[in-house]
């Protein structure tokens, strides 16, 4: 598979005092670090605090406002939005949502062979929906509905893999299906990056951890980043946010009083 832990000192994304956001507006600010081959990290922080704003940047779908985000080339990327930015009403079907995950093989006009159905079957039956193929995406459970964009991921067969809150309004049979997901990905050796709240559960099966507050408070070992002082941190940083600051305040000027 060629993604042997080998490779773990090699960074899949580097991000070189980023600073990212919506208009004249920056979410993030100066982040410098990286994402090694191979590494398991959860992201958190106070709400509003950049972790969808991040990811978005390493998917390329927002543009940095200075610095940079560099994504190793060659390296497949699969992004799994919020839920709450989906559209549940498009008309289509569990099997079409997931035969999507394919396009970047097959191209968007390509012919699905026999083995793609098979994948996507497969996909399925690993996330615990078998039978709900042709279920159209409305008449979905939350819990479904994000076991089918986990069975998308396992069709991208991606390198890279980007979790937008995969756990939230998600009852705990399916919590642990999904942690065992992640699990099965991390040991072979898949880069993966998710955004969460709950602290346990990132103690618990996240080895590395950001902690971010728009710029990072802490990044590393999950331990060491997960003290009762960095975490009262990021919260006085969240109380601190001033709607109508400058586009990009100054470094320093979030730290905690
Ligand atoms: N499309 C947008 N246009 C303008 N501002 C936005 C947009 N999306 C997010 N923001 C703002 O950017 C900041 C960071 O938002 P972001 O969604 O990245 O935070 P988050 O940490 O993911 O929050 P949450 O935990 O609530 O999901 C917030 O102040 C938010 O209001």
């Amino acid at each position: 598979m060629g993604r042997s832990v080998a490779g773990q000192n090699e960074m899949v994304v580097e991000l070189t005092d980023l600073t990212a956001g919506y208009a004249s507006h920056a979410a993030i600010h100066h982040l410098n670090g990286g994402f090694a081959r191979g590494s398991l990290t959860a992201i958190v922080g106070p709400n509003g605090s950049g972790k969808s704003t991040l990811l978005k940047t390493i998917a390329h779908l927002l543009a940095p406002m200075s610095g940079s985000c560099h994504r190793q080339p060659g390296r497949a990327l699969a992004y799994l939005p919020q839920l709450s930015e989906l559209d549940r009403a498009f008309p289509a079907r569990v099997v079409d949502l997931v035969a999507l995950g394919l396009w970047q093989r097959r191209g968007l006009l390509g012919r699905h062979r026999a083995q793609d159905r098979d994948r996507v079957t497969a996909a399925l039956a690993q996330v615990g929906l078998d039978g709900f193929a042709t279920r159209p995406l409305d008449t979905l459970s939350g819990g479904q509905l994000q076991r089918t964009l986990f069975a998308r991921v396992l069709v991208q067969d991606a390198d890279l893999i980007l979790l937008d809150e995969p756990f939230n309004a998600i009852d705990d049979k399916t919590i642990r299906d999904l942690l065992a997901l992640i699990g099965h990905w991390h040991a072979e050796g898949r880069t993966v990056v998710t955004v969460a709240h709950d602290l346990s559960l990132v103690r618990a099966h996240f080895p590395q951890t950001l902690l971010l507050a728009r710029s990072a408070v802490a990044w590393g070992d999950t331990a060491t980043v997960l003290t009762d002082a960095n975490i009262a941190r990021a919260r006085s940083f969240q109380e601190a946010w001033d709607e109508a600051a400058p586009w990009c305040a100054p470094e320093g000027q979030w730290r905690a009083a």
